[in-house]
């Protein structure tokens, strides 16, 4: 089975519009991502459909709660038989612990990855809220402590991912939103090209709306495809 490096962030608010895109994309050149905003209006069938459409999904809803909440959230979501499930690093040690725990009596459980610093925070906004340190060493920090959990990877920013490459190991998983192919970043303050990405470490490219938002969502995800495998 092919390993996309892609993962297509469906960030809309229906059933139609989600599969309108996704058939627009193909699962043997990326996988899809289901968010908040789509699992909030359309919970677990939609992510099921998608399945039944060949898609592999990531559903993030970076989890973020007691141990005991968060171990329960992440075996409903190895029930549904997703590829991918997140967790926030913030939540400590023990919840960390209690994630992986959950899953590890599971046949073919989802890749349970951590959130570290999101990519829309830069330096400022982490001082605001009272973490040390620059984004670099805040993520290394929490991703240290996810690898020692038993996690099976993080998600961070291309701006970290060498560093977490080097000090981390060969297999632990790093995904990278806050990928642009082009100079535009929204909201996103942590960025680089999928290129970049890849080659400063990235195992998954998790890229939104350069590709949702483009006039031809499927050219789009070609463009990056090739750009990534040129
Ligand atoms: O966990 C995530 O996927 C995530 C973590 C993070 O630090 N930053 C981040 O942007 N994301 C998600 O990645 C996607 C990025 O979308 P675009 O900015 O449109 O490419 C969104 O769906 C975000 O929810």
């Amino acid at each position: 089975m092919s390993d996309p490096r892609i993962v297509v962030a469906l960030d809309v608010d229906s059933r139609q519009a989600a599969l309108t895109l996704a058939r627009q994309l193909d699962p043997t050149l990326c996988r899809v991502k289901v968010g908040k905003e789509l699992y909030v209006a359309e919970g677990p069938r939609l992510v099921q459909e998608l399945m039944a459409d060949g898609f592999e999904v990531f559903l993030d809803l970076k989890f973020h709660d007691i141990p005991n909440t968060v171990a329960g959230a992440c075996k409903a979501a190895a029930a549904l038989g997703v590829w991918m499930v997140n967790v926030h690093a913030l939540g400590g040690r023990a919840m960390l612990a209690a994630a992986a725990d959950a899953l590890s009596g599971i046949r073919q459980p989802p890749l349970l990855v951590a959130v570290t610093v999101l990519t829309s925070l830069g330096p400022a906004d982490l001082a605001e809220v009272g973490i040390a340190g620059s984004p670099e060493e805040a993520v290394l920090r929490l991703a240290t402590l996810a690898k020692r959990c038993g996690l099976d990877g993080v998600v961070c920013s291309p701006l970290e991912a060498a560093r977490l490459r080097s000090e981390l190991g060969p297999d632990f998983r790093l995904v990278t939103p806050g990928v642009r192919p082009t100079p535009r970043a929204d909201d996103q303050t942590r960025v680089a090209t999928p290129r970049g990405a890849l080659s400063a470490g990235a195992d998954y490219l998790v890229i939104g709306r350069p590709i949702t938002r483009a006039p031809d969502p499927r050219a789009a995800l070609l463009a990056i495809h090739r750009e990534i495998h040129a």
